[in-house]
Parts: structure tokens; C-alpha cells; sequence
């Protein structure tokens, strides 16, 4: 039986669980959930994630939500298949691992989400311009999390050691719609965290997962 994704191709969330699925090389079905017709808020969807918000993720009777989860859940699961994406069985490097994906999560994906939703998703799917004071407020933010990550990429090739792993992967998606605004320029001053980006985004297995967004 073959594991479900039910998302939205257009979801940063959904992608970062589609980015590790392809991957590791695991087959999935992908269950499209329609935002635009409020399919996240129906009862069928809440019985899978009862915020209301896509991903949600079925493994046989393993239900989850929430796109780091699931991510590790996958990586784990399918731990010699693939990318490897952890290293559970190095304590050492799965701390730093551990660490950056707590730093991606609790200090860069606050203000890197909510500038991208001022920059990108309020013209796109609201039709009106963000708010400037907020993109500032915001791009501070972001600015002085990215400086950490130009110390700490300069030191290792990838956030979580010399290999790339589910801390850097975690970041793909505001990445990807960032790029092409005003907000990325913070990425583009930085050397390594310009190195960085450019190296993850071109990875075959995201290209895979933005191939939909492209037509
Ligand atoms: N922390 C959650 C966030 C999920 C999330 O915010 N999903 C968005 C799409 S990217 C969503 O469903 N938004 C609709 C809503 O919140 O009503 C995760 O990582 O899975």
C-alpha cells in the first residue's frame, strides 16, 4: 500500500513533504485537497488534521499532520532508501541536525513565512499589495536570523553538517517564493547563504516538486 499525501501543489508545507518523498524514492499518491474551495476546513479533512491545514499524511492506519513531522517520520521510516536526510545513528551530527531544524522551524520560518505571505500570496491570491511596514518590520527579523546562517555556512557547506539533511531541506519552500521578490535580497548579500540556497534550489528532487507551479 502506498503512502497518501493530501495537499496542494501550491502549499510550502505540502511541499516540503513532497520534497522528501521524492527524495528517498518512496512512491506516493497524492490526494488534492482544493483551498480555494475550502476542502481543508470539510470533516472528511479535519478527521486527518483537525486545524484545518494541509499537509496530512496517511501510512496505512498512521495518520499525521504537521510537515516536519511527517518529514521525519519519512527519513526515519526510510532511512536507508534514497537521500539519506538524518543520521540517527551518529548522535553527534543528528543533534546538529536536531538543532537546525528547531533554528529553521522556531527562529527563521516565523519572519521568512510571514514576509513571504506580505510579498507573495496577499497579490497573488488576495490581489492587494503587502504591507511596507510590516515587510520591514519582518525583513529585520529575517536579516538578523540570516546572519547566524552566514557564520554557520561559512563554517559547513550545508546547516547540518557536511551533507544535506532535513535542516536544509525544511527551508526549500519559502526559499522558493522568496526568490523573485524584493525580499530576496537578504539571501542574494550573504556569499554562503546565497551559495547555499542556489545549491538546495537546484536539487532534482525539488525541481520535481515545483515542476506543477512552472505551467
Ligand atoms: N505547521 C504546519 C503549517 C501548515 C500550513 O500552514 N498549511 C497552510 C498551507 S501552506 C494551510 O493549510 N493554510 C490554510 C489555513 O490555514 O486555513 C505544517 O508545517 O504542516
Amino acid at each position: 500500500m502506498v503512502v497518501k499525501v493530501h495537499g496542494s501543489p501550491v502549499s510550502g508545507a505540502t511541499q516540503r513533504a513532497l520534497a522528501v518523498l521524492i527524495e528517498k524514492g518512496v512512491e506516493y499518491e497524492f490526494v488534492l485537497v482544493d483551498l480555494s474551495k475550502g476542502e481543508h476546513k470539510h470533516p472528511s479533512f479535519l478527521s486527518l488534521n483537525p486545524f484545518g491545514q494541509v499537509p496530512a499524511f496517511e501510512d496505512g492506519d498512521l495518520q499525521l499532520f504537521e510537515s516536519r513531522a511527517i518529514t521525519q517520520y519519512i527519513a526515519h521510516t526510510y532511512a536507508d532508501k534514497g537521500t539519506p536526510l538524518i543520521t540517527p545513528h551518529d548522535p553527534k551530527k543528528m543533534a546538529a541536525q536536531s538543532v537546525w531544524m528547531e533554528v529553521e522551524a522556531q527562529q527563521y520560518d516565523p519572519s521568512a513565512s510571514k514576509l513571504m505571505f506580505e510579498l507573495v500570496i496577499k497579490p497573488m491570491f488576495y490581489g492587494k499589495p503587502g504591507d511596507e511596514a510590516l515587510i520591514k518590520e519582518y525583513e529585520t527579523k529575517l536579516s538578523n536570523v540570516l546572519d547566524v546562517y552566514e557564520a554557520r555556512l561559512k563554517e559547513s557547506k550545508y546547516l547540518g553538517g557536511d551533507q544535506f539533511s532535513l535542516a536544509d531541506l525544511h527551508h526549500l519552500p519559502t526559499l522558493n517564493y522568496l526568490k523573485g521578490t524584493k525580499g530576496w535580497g537578504l539571501f542574494e548579500s550573504r556569499q554562503h547563504v546565497k551559495a547555499w540556497a542556489s545549491d538546495i534550489m537546484a536539487r532534482p528532487a525539488w525541481l520535481k516538486v515545483i515542476e506543477p507551479l512552472q505551467k
